[in-house]
């Protein structure tokens, strides 16, 4: 991949396609193509195809997809399998009948079984049962990662996919409902001090499940450079973990959010909600022989997605 290269960034208002788009242009890409789902709703096969037929990219980084936290995840199964089998396949395959050389799909760490040996590693895909709140989006990711294998294998392109661990930073969705447990703390610990400074009253944040789970974050501009760089790679790997190494409880994690945010009221917690997978630690073993490491720590991603949440809000 040139800077001069015609790349498609699919999903480039979302937490992942944003990052992508920053490190491309910092590293100098200039023919960055880009749609919003209401130019182009990626679900529709004739639109996809009418596209690639005007563009004509030469590289695809897909990360448009339907994405949420663990409610979301389950209660809108029908829309997550829906939205993610007809996106991608109608990407990927596009891609192929349009001759893009390479594109990168963005799965996730749910893909993996439920209860899988930890750290996860690439080869423990498909070998147990999967979590059932993500049960119908695991099952679409896996379904284009595999198509994306079954391409290469078939068609001779290099396709790769990438699961990254749990992922925020800016253009993160701080919707209290749908969002992932890291932009949800940064709002519910922001509001609760400001309802504190307001009212002098003690305020109260709420955490969804027991706070026991164990999950691993990762900021997002790290990702993209991950992304990068493996499509630079010239050897080819088809599936790779991308993540830091290592993860915290959920209770230690609104502990270090509150300490960020100056938040220092109480905790309680909502058992009616679900934990969903106990621990996904991502082995990135892999990806760390081939010369990448994440660089931003979790509290100095923490202070710099809380500064923008600021910014923005
Ligand atoms: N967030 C996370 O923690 C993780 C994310 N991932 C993966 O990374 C990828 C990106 O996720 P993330 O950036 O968080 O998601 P976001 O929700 O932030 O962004 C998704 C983007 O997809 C676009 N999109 C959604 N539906 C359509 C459609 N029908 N047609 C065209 N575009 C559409 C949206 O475009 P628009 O804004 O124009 O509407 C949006 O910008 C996904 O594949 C996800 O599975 C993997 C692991 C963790
Ligand atoms: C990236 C990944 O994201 C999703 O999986 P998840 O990691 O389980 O999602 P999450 O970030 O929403 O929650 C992590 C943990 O945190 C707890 N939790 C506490 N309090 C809040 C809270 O206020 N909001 C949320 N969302 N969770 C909370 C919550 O109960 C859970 O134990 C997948 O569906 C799948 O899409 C996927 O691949």
């Amino acid at each position: 991949m040139t800077p001069d290269a015609r790349v498609y960034v699919a999903g480039h208002r979302g937490l992942v396609g944003s990052a992508l788009v920053r490190r491309l242009e910092r590293a100098g890409y200039k023919n960055i193509i880009t749609r919003t789902s209401s130019e182009l709703d990626l679900t529709r096969q004739a639109d996809v195809e009418a596209f690639f037929a005007a563009e004509d990219p030469e590289f695809v980084l897909l990360a448009a997809a339907k994405v949420g936290g663990i409610l979301a995840n389950d209660t809108y199964r029908g829309e997550f399998i829906r939205d993610n089998l007809l996106i991608q396949t109608n990407v990927i395959d596009a891609a192929r009948r349009h001759g893009v050389q390479r594109l990168l799909f963005l799965g996730s760490s749910c893909i993996y079984p439920r209860d899988c040996p930890q750290p996860m590693r690439e080869d423990s895909l498909l070998t147990g049962p999967l979590e059932s709140t993500n049960e119908a989006y695991a099952i679409a990711k896996i379904a284009g990662l595999k198509m994306c294998e079954a391409f290469n294998s078939q068609y001779g392109t290099k396709y790769l996919s990438v699961m990254p661990t749990n992922l925020y930073g800016p253009n993160d969705n701080f919707d209290l409902e749908t969002s992932h447990v890291l932009p949800a703390f940064i709002r519910k610990f922001h509001e609760a001090k400001l309802r504190q400074e307001q009212t002098g009253e003690p305020a109260e944040v709420v955490i969804w499940g027991t706070g026991t789970p164990k999950r691993e974050f990762l900021y997002v501009d790290d990702l993209a450079d991950a992304c990068v760089f493996l499509l630079e790679q010239t050897d080819h790997v088809e599936l790779t973990n991308i993540g830091v190494g290592h993860d915290i409880s959920i209770a230690e994690l609104a502990a270090l959010v509150a300490d960020v945010v100056g938040f220092e009221g109480t905790l309680s917690k909502d058992a009616t909600k679900p934990d969903g997978t106990p621990r996904k630690l991502m082995d990135v073993s892999q990806l760390n022989a081939l010369g990448w490491e994440a660089k931003v720590g979790l509290r100095e991603g923490i202070e710099l997605a809380y500064a923008w949440f600021q910014k923005s809000s």
